[in-house]
């Protein structure tokens, strides 16, 4: 594979379904001081089909992880993107710059997926994770715990100083890598 000289970071932003991944994502790319797309993993496999077969029981497709990196593949090389996904493990380390773990109140959430109409299968089992820090634990295990942090997403509040942190976090990597990096 050609080497790209990546000039934007890629970011993933990951936690429980509800816990606030796409809306952080949205003002992220709002206020971000460099350009960056927005990937909601979710709709990007359904949009390429990158899937084995769809769950009716869970209501959720079956992805095709093998199908789904080769896809991503020259986008994260490229960097500039948010990786908006409710699992952060099947990202090559060598593509991740910062994970974003975002994490709520398990009664809040609960509310959050009610709305959502979601199963109440669906919402005890991620209620579930949450508490039991399924995501987090993954990305404890996948990354290095410089570039993993954790953030709670209750508020307004939440959202607005986690988005400024995060836009904090991309000026430096800007001025770490001034004339970008090679990946
Ligand atoms: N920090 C927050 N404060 C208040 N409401 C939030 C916050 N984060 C998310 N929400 C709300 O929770 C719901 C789920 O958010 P969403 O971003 O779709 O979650 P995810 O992408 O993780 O599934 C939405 O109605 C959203 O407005």
């Amino acid at each position: 594979m050609a080497s790209t000289t990546k000039t934007s970071p890629v970011i993933v932003i990951t936690g429980t379904p509800g816990t606030g991944k796409s809306t952080h994502a949205e003002l992220l790319v709002q206020e971000s001081p460099v350009p960056l797309r927005h990937i909601d993993v979710s709709e990007f496999v359904k949009e390429k089909e990158l899937y084995e077969n769809f769950d009716a029981e869970w209501d959720s497709y079956i992805v095709d992880e093998d199908k789904l990196i080769d896809e991503l593949e020259p986008l994260a090389s490229a960097g500039g993107v948010i990786l908006d996904w409710h699992a952060c493990e099947p990202w090559p380390e060598r593509w991740v710059d910062l994970v974003v773990v975002l994490r709520c109140d398990h009664t809040k959430l609960w509310e959050r997926l009610e709305e959502r109409n979601y199963s109440l299968k669906k919402i005890t089992e991620n209620n579930q994770a949450e508490i039991m820090e399924v995501i987090a634990q993954e990305a404890r295990d996948s990354y290095e715990p410089e570039i993993v942090v954790e953030l709670k997403s209750e508020s307004t509040e939440d959202l607005e100083s986690n988005v400024a942190r995060i836009v904090e976090w991309i000026h430096a990597w800007k001025k770490d890598h001034p004339d970008g990096e090679q990946s």
